[in-house]
């Protein structure tokens, strides 16, 4: 039963391809009104997780939900649902426009939205030009126009941002933020914090298919902040009166100290009462990306600390594995990170959409979904659909797509 909160819901989830488990024990809830992140490296479960939630995966265990029910059973998926999850593959051969109109003919959505969209993405100019010629950037666009054509509810975009110069990457921020203001979900995938860190609210962060944080971006960073870099006379006097505290130490290369779990005057306060001189004191607001690659470390490196803070060691010189800032693989969370319970499909009241800027001209009452339109949503880029798992599939636009009112298959750019 649809409960029209346009929440995604992922709970237990759980992915196996043969001996390799791509995703595991996932749980998460992304909400209408914000932007969230998922992010992680590469093959770290992302794009799996997408397309089990878009129903083109049959999870091995667990399940999502779309708007309360699973993806399969949403009434009017192309209008509930836009999603990208590839946006490189377009029929080289048609143009912007007619891309678009493929798929306003199979979900019986009206030909001018196509128009309609390809403005909201600042396509306009390009919609005859055929695609072949389209550089990543416009792809992108492209395929995010493909998700728009049904005024969706919810956005699902993996990795939107690949391919953006700068001045394309402040314009997706830009847009996702109003999409997601107009109380819409979107839910935007990408191994790039930094990349992320302006545009989403929430993220959740996967490394080799489990979940190592999840929350907002703003608590990320507070973890971030509370991190004091001291020199003192007596390191070992400090840490031991550090001992019990419940702040936790750690010794960084230069010699400081890095203490965690107290501020700068609480940090005076305690070299005072264990006798010691502070040489320097400095509260590190730290690097959102470096903590990133911290939470995500080793996914691919044999080194025990690719990314932790160089050189950690023992005041004798002896290395030592960092103590607070290392992320512990294991089935759950860290301890503060834990994703919220897995609760059962909320089912509150269902609710009319807000009245949205981005809705197609005379489009207030859309027509039902055609039969095409319930295999899966419109947007999946350059190519959608209910495909059968698959591996290496992971939407490509077929070259032998038809030609949909046959403007592009004649004349205009060489091949
Ligand atoms: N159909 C498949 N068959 C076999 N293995 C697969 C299949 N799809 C994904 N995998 C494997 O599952 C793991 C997770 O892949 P996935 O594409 O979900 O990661 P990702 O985080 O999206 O990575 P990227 O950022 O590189 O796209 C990888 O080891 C990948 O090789």
């Amino acid at each position: 039963m649809h409960d029209g909160s346009g929440r995604i819901l992922v709970q237990q989830l759980h992915k196996s391809f043969g001996p390799l488990t791509a995703v595991q024990n996932l749980d998460f809830t992304v909400e209408p009104g914000s932007v969230t992140g998922f992010l992680g490296p590469n093959g770290s479960g992302k794009t799996t997780t997408l397309r089990m939630i878009l129903g083109l995966l049959k999870p091995t265990s667990g399940a999502a939900y779309v708007d309360g029910v699973p993806f399969a059973r949403l009434h009017h998926p192309a209008r509930t649902v836009g999603a990208v999850l590839d946006s490189q593959s377009f029929h080289p051969g048609h143009t912007a426009r007619n891309h678009l109109r493929c798929y306003t003919a199979a979900t019986g959505l009206p030909d001018e939205q196509a128009d309609r969209v390809l403005e909201l993405v600042g396509l306009s100019s390009a919609a005859g030009r055929k695609t072949r010629g389209f550089s990543l950037g416009m792809r992108q666009r492209l395929a995010l126009a493909t998700a728009l054509l049904g005024d969706p509810r919810i956005l699902i975009l993996d990795e939107p941002a690949n391919g953006m110069d700068p001045e394309g990457i402040a314009w997706l921020r830009g847009f996702l933020k109003a999409y997601a203001a107009t109380g819409r979900t979107v839910l935007v995938s990408s191994h790039l914090l930094r990349e992320m860190e302006h545009t989403v609210d929430h993220v959740v962060i996967v490394s080799r298919g489990q979940s190592v944080y999840n929350g907002s971006l703003e608590q990320l960073r507070a973890t971030q902040h509370s991190r004091v870099l001291v020199r003192v006379s007596d390191p070992v006097a400090l840490t031991s009166m550090l001992r019990g505290t419940g702040a936790g130490a750690e010794y960084l290369h230069d010699g400081r100290l890095a203490v965690t779990g107290v501020d700068a005057r609480g940090m005076a306060d305690l070299a005072l009462r264990a006798g010691v001189a502070i040489q320097e004191l400095q509260e590190s607001s730290g690097d959102l990306e470096q903590l990133f690659f911290q939470l995500t470390e080793g996914q691919f490196t044999g080194s025990d600390q690719p990314f932790g803070p160089p050189g950690v060691t023992n005041p004798d010189g002896s290395a030592q594995q960092p103590q607070q800032w290392r992320h512990r693989p294991t089935p759950q969370q860290p301890p503060g990170r834990q994703a919220p319970p897995p609760q059962p499909p909320p089912q509150p009241p269902a609710r009319p959409p807000a009245p949205s800027p981005w809705a197609p001209h005379g489009a207030e009452q859309p027509p039902p979904d055609s039969p095409a339109a319930t295999s899966g949503p419109p947007g999946l880029g350059g190519g959608y659909g209910s495909r059968p798992e698959r591996p290496e599939q992971h939407g490509g636009q077929r070259e032998h797509e038809q030609s949909c009112d046959g403007d592009d298959t004649h004349g205009g750019e060489a091949r």
